[in-house]
């Protein structure tokens, strides 16, 4: 079921788009992950939800209700900050329970239900300690628990985890997912990470310029990319721009395209590609359906565990940054293998 219905959502500052006829809608329990570059308008939609934005045109409908004119504390959504917010004088209870106070229930109804957050959220033994004595992914979780506690129809989290360390980052994604999963509330979920929306959403939707170009599965938006931003955007890609005709039929590598515009575009992942040297290109090394470019080696930079090497393709007087655990040298000989569903041409 729809919780969450968005209609031709716009919003421009002067010249800038930033919402430019969005529509979407978020499922019971979804995870919806929206992802794009600084400034494509993931904020301002995430606040046009919440109802700090004051739109040009749209709807936005929240469980049947029409709330596009409806002020931000009558929406029943909370919202999670970057920095999380919290007030710095009170208790982790006392930031805990601040939102129900303000809707002036009962003191037996807030007692019950911060002791609820805070367990859900495993952080009860942290209850009378201020945010200062908090470290960052304690503090991350009373934000949560803030954002819970009023049982809200959807939760709206703006970089819930780019204030934490990558090591720790990497290991509360996986711990934030299960947690949202069993709150069960349907969650729009704002990352400039694209790895991190890979693992955490149920679908993402991808924005630039105030458009969604594409919303799917993770797995779709990786293995089925609509255009050539979205293919270069998710996943670690080299991108070659190849200047041709329109209708020409033009040979990269093994392969015939046919170009739709004046610029033929190829989008490598380059995790999934191979670097043979050129004496191993045999049809028992490197299957047909590959697309094979012979490409020479011109410069390489030690990561540790592999290389990450600068290749001039041959034909095409063009270059491909791609990483290998194999050594070459500058001059080599080398031949880039890629899986068909490992490139895409645009
Ligand atoms: N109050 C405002 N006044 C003028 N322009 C604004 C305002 N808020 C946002 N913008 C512009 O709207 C566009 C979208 O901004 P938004 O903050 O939504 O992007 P974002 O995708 O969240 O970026 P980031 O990843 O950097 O946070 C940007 O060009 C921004 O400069």
């Amino acid at each position: 079921m729809e919780v969450v219905k968005v209609q031709g959502l716009k919003k421009y500052y002067g010249e800038v788009k930033a919402l430019d006829d969005v529509t979407f809608s978020i499922f019971e329990s979804e995870i919806l992950a929206v992802i794009g570059p600084s400034g494509s308008g993931k904020t301002t939609l995430l606040r046009a939800i919440a109802g700090f934005v004051n739109l040009d045109s749209g709807r936005i409908i929240i469980n049947s209700r029409d709330v596009t004119n409806v002020p931000p504390e009558k929406r029943n959504v909370s919202m999670f900050f970057q920095n999380y917010a919290l007030w710095p004088h009170m208790t982790v209870y006392e930031n805990v329970a601040y939102g129900l106070k303000i809707r002036k229930m009962s003191k037996t109804e807030i007692r019950e239900r911060v002791e609820w957050a805070l367990n859900f959220l495993e952080i009860s033994h942290l209850a009378n300690r201020k945010p200062s004595q908090l470290s960052g992914g304690q503090q991350q979780r009373v934000a949560l628990a803030r954002a819970i506690v009023v049982k809200p129809d959807v939760l709206l989290l703006d970089e819930p985890l780019s204030n934490l360390d990558a090591k720790i980052r990497t290991r509360i994604r996986s711990e934030l997912r299960e947690l949202l999963k069993k709150l069960n509330i349907p969650t729009l979920y704002v990352t400039h990470d694209q790895e991190e929306a890979l693992s955490i959403a149920d679908r993402i939707a991808v924005m630039n310029h105030g458009k969604i170009l594409q919303l799917g599965t993770p797995q779709e938006i990786y293995k089925n990319p609509v255009d050539v931003f979205v293919a270069d955007f998710v996943g670690a890609n080299s991108l070659i721009r190849i200047k041709t005709k329109s209708g020409e039929q033009i040979k990269v590598g093994n392969k015939i395209f046919v170009a739709k515009d004046d610029f033929l575009t190829l989008v490598i992942r380059v995790d999934e590609a191979d670097l043979l040297s050129a004496k191993q290109l045999t049809a028992e090394n490197v299957p047909e359906q590959n697309l094979i470019l012979k490409a020479v080696v011109v410069d390489k930079l030690f990561l540790g565990s592999k290389y990450k090497y600068k290749l001039k393709i041959d034909e095409i007087e063009e270059y491909v940054y791609l990483n290998s655990n194999k050594i070459y040298a500058n001059g080599d000989k080398v031949i880039i293998a890629i899986p068909a569903g490992s490139y895409f041409v645009f």
